[in-house]
């Protein structure tokens, strides 16, 4: 479980309000999506979380623990790929990275070789693992990065685009083994991210930030059912487009879109097609994908 009450950082002399009064529980098990607009201050706040940056104001508490007071337990909560920071030692092999940070975390030497060894499997970099990290590519950097932070299998998780510069199939490996961490083993995950994919179909749950504010905090499911309203419909004839409507005609049958700000206006559009005498083959509702969503909230008026 993860515990943010009131978190706030000004930076410096401009007094950047980065991160203001923030607050978000995380339950255990859950794997959580953080998203927003560059410099919205979502990697400020994953670094207080993380114990690497001293709030201005207010709390971030870690399966219970107190990341400023009690700061050890704290730490033994989590592991954590960050951002652009170097999470792992470039003049250490990969292999040698993830028994350090296994042994680092507590665990046996025949236990750290035996996950060190799924986990390098799993991305493979087996047959890489003798290499130091610093001569890797960026995406293997990457990829060792998670393997450190995923060793000892902690039960919060911290990542910040953690499928940042990753190939297709370690995007897809790396999916995956976050759906499980927090579906087998109740880990709690927090990622960030531009990539909605990753988001839509990993996160029971989202919270959106914008300007250093939370814009929303719901269940993912929740927050596409809100914008049900923006929704758009698909309306298949039969022929070419009626007067008075737009569509793509391919083989004998036009699809017009529709967007509706009130799903009874439908019928309205409905009816205008019946008077035409117009053929209907289907009608569809398009859900929202969670980018329509997303650049809905992040480009409302702010109200700072
Ligand atoms: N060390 C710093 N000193 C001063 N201002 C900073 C510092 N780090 C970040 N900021 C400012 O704080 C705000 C939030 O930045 P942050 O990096 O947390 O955003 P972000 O949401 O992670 O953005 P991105 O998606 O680009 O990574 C920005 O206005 C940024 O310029």
């Amino acid at each position: 479980m993860i515990e943010i009450d009131a978190l706030t950082k000004v930076y410096g002399s401009a007094q950047v309000r980065a991160v203001d009064e923030v607050s978000l529980h995380i339950p255990a098990g859950s794997v959580f999506g953080f998203l927003g607009p560059n410099g919205a201050g979502k990697t400020t706040t994953i670094k207080m979380m993380a114990g690497l940056l001293a709030p201005t104001s207010g709390q971030v508490r870690l399966g219970g623990f107190d990341v400023a007071r009690q700061r050890s337990a704290a730490m033994a909560q989590f592991g954590a790929v960050l951002e652009g920071s170097r999470n792992v030692y470039w003049s250490l092999s990969a292999w040698q990275n993830l028994m350090y940070f296994g042994r680092l975390k507590g665990l046996r030497k025949a236990q750290a070789g035996e996950r060190a060894g799924e986990l390098l499997t799993g991305l493979g970099l087996w047959d890489r693992r003798h290499d130091k990290v610093g001569g890797f590519s960026r995406g293997m950097q990457q990829k060792v990065a998670i393997a450190a932070a995923l060793i000892a299998d902690p039960p919060i998780v911290l990542l910040d685009e953690p499928t940042l510069g990753l190939d297709v199939e370690a995007t897809r490996t790396v999916k995956d083994w976050i759906a499980e961490l927090a579906r087998e083993l109740g880990t709690t995950i927090l990622l960030t991210t531009h990539q909605l994919d990753v988001v839509q179909e990993l996160c029971d749950r989202v919270a959106v930030m914008r300007q250093g504010r939370l814009v929303a905090d719901l269940p993912t499911r929740e927050l596409l059912a809100g914008f049900r309203e923006r929704d758009r419909y698909e309306i298949r004839v039969e022929g070419a487009a009626p007067p008075g409507f737009d569509g793509v005609t391919r083989d004998g049958v036009t699809t017009i879109s529709v967007r509706v700000s009130d799903p009874r206006e439908v019928y309205d559009v409905v009816e205008r097609l019946r008077v035409q005498e117009v053929v209907l083959e289907s009608l569809t509702q398009v859900q929202p994908d969670l980018e329509d969503v997303f650049l809905a909230l992040v480009r409302e008026p702010s109200h700072a």
